[in-house]
């Protein structure tokens, strides 16, 4: 993997960051990395994350998936980082198995997805590190119930990933399911890389040991200086934009397969480091399509933003055939990779003419090497971003919060969070 950083410098854009500023930062980025590496090395909670690599066992997943060689569908009932990662590897990969990933409780949605499917043959994947999530445990519910209206034993096609204990925990011992587990120290959106993410696309049918792989030659990348890391090199620039006034991140990919590629990107860089009213937004959007629509803003709105734009160089290519239309003959005999590639290069120049950082992420290709790199990469990236701004990157009471509010309302317990709802200030206009 390769960042390219030089549109983020000061001489490019403002913000941007002065190449003195940079040297300084690097001093940080050192101090940094012996603190993560401290933290890898005693397997502290969240750290460890970044030994995944090491640490898990492809063959233990493969046998947990293997009876359901079978299905034709997978059903991952999860939610944030028990859904993100793996459904970032689905979205990416092709596969003859249909995954779906049920991450929201939207009841109409569900059952669409619901009548899609064939229950007899779908495999599903309940996933929940706590085992608290009351989305996804009601959304395996009706899941389970589904299956049993239409004759299908549920216990025969139910995988659990879950914690050491609690509900689901207790489920797969009451049914005898077959269950992976989700390692202690490792948060879930930094779980891409573990039973969490993995299990899923090898039902899928994907080399999961070429993702480590991929995961591992990032690790191996890992050094006390940006300038011989990729993953901290991004980390420590969005940093260093952010503080200068790029309080925005829009991750842009130029694949259409790495479009869930940018949503998990955000959980991870939103719940990792949004805390002690600190913290950079990241923003989704995708190349070529958003050129023609949020692009307008990033380059002539508010200049808060960077661009993270990331494409892989190569890929699969499709012609772009002939055409006596004179306007259009320029298209003729090209590509549509290379249409793809040079909007990428313009959307690039045109932000660095506008003055605006934007950094390049580029893998060799979409394939379960190069996203091993790019998601271990990013991890990594935040991992260091974290440690830069001082924040606890690991924990996110914010949203436990709101976890806890929501479970009050449904009288799931007593939780003065909920009492908030009540206080709620009203001025409906109708
Ligand atoms: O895996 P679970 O325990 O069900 O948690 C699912 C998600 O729940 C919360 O929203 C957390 O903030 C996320 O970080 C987590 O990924």
């Amino acid at each position: 993997m390769r960042v390219d950083i030089g549109n983020a410098l000061d001489r490019v854009a403002t913000p941007g960051v002065p190449e003195d500023a940079l040297d300084r930062l690097d001093d940080r980025v050192a101090d940094a990395h012996a603190r993560i590496e401290e933290g890898r090395a005693k397997n502290e909670h969240g750290y460890e994350a970044l030994n995944l690599p090491e640490t898990v066992d492809t063959d233990e997943i493969r046998a947990a998936v293997e009876p359901f060689e079978d299905s034709e569908y997978l059903l991952n009932v999860g939610i944030g980082g028990s859904a993100l990662g793996a459904a970032t590897l689905s979205a990416a990969l092709d596969s003859d198995v249909e995954a779906y990933y049920l991450d929201n409780v939207d009841p109409e949605w569900v059952e669409s997805i619901l009548g899609d499917v064939d229950l007899s043959k779908t495999a599903v994947n309940v996933v929940s590190r706590s085992g608290t999530t009351a989305e996804t445990l009601s959304n395996f519910l009706v899941v389970r119930d589904a299956m049993e209206s239409a004759g299908v034993d549920w216990t025969e096609r139910t995988w659990v990933t879950t914690g050491e204990e609690g509900n689901l925990r207790d489920l797969a011992n009451k049914h005898d399911l077959p269950s992976l587990k989700v390692p202690d120290g490792v948060p879930g959106r930094f779980s891409v890389l573990s039973t969490v993410g993995l299990a899923a696309a090898a039902l899928q049918g994907h080399d999961i040991d070429a993702i480590v792989e991929g995961a591992a030659a990032a690790e191996a990348d890992l050094a006390p200086s940006l300038y011989e890391s990729p993953a901290y090199a991004y980390g420590a620039v969005a940093y260093a934009l952010d503080v200068r006034g790029a309080g925005i991140n829009a991750m842009m990919p130029y694949e259409e397969s790495l479009e869930t590629f940018a949503e998990w990107y955000a959980q991870l860089w939103a719940e990792s480091l949004g805390k002690d009213g600190l913290g950079q937004t990241p923003v989704r959007a995708l190349g070529a399509t958003d050129q023609h629509s949020q692009l307008q803003l990033y380059r002539a709105g508010p200049n808060d933003k960077m661009v993270t734009f990331v494409r892989a160089a190569d890929r699969e290519d499709t012609p772009i055939p002939e055409t006596d239309l004179e306007g259009l003959s320029y298209l003729g005999g090209s590509s549509l990779g290379e249409l793809l590639d040079a909007e990428f290069e313009a959307t690039e120049a045109s932000l660095a003419a506008a003055d605006l950082p934007n950094v390049r992420i580029e893998i060799d290709s979409v394939d379960e090497y190069g996203l091993g790199e790019l998601l271990y990469s990013m991890e990594a990236a935040t991992v260091l971003a974290g440690e830069l701004y001082d924040v606890d990157t690991f924990i996110q009471p914010a949203v436990e919060w709101g976890k806890k509010a929501a479970r009050g309302l449904l009288g799931g317990g007593d939780f003065e969070e909920a009492d908030a709802v009540a206080d709620k200030t009203t001025l409906t206009i109708e």
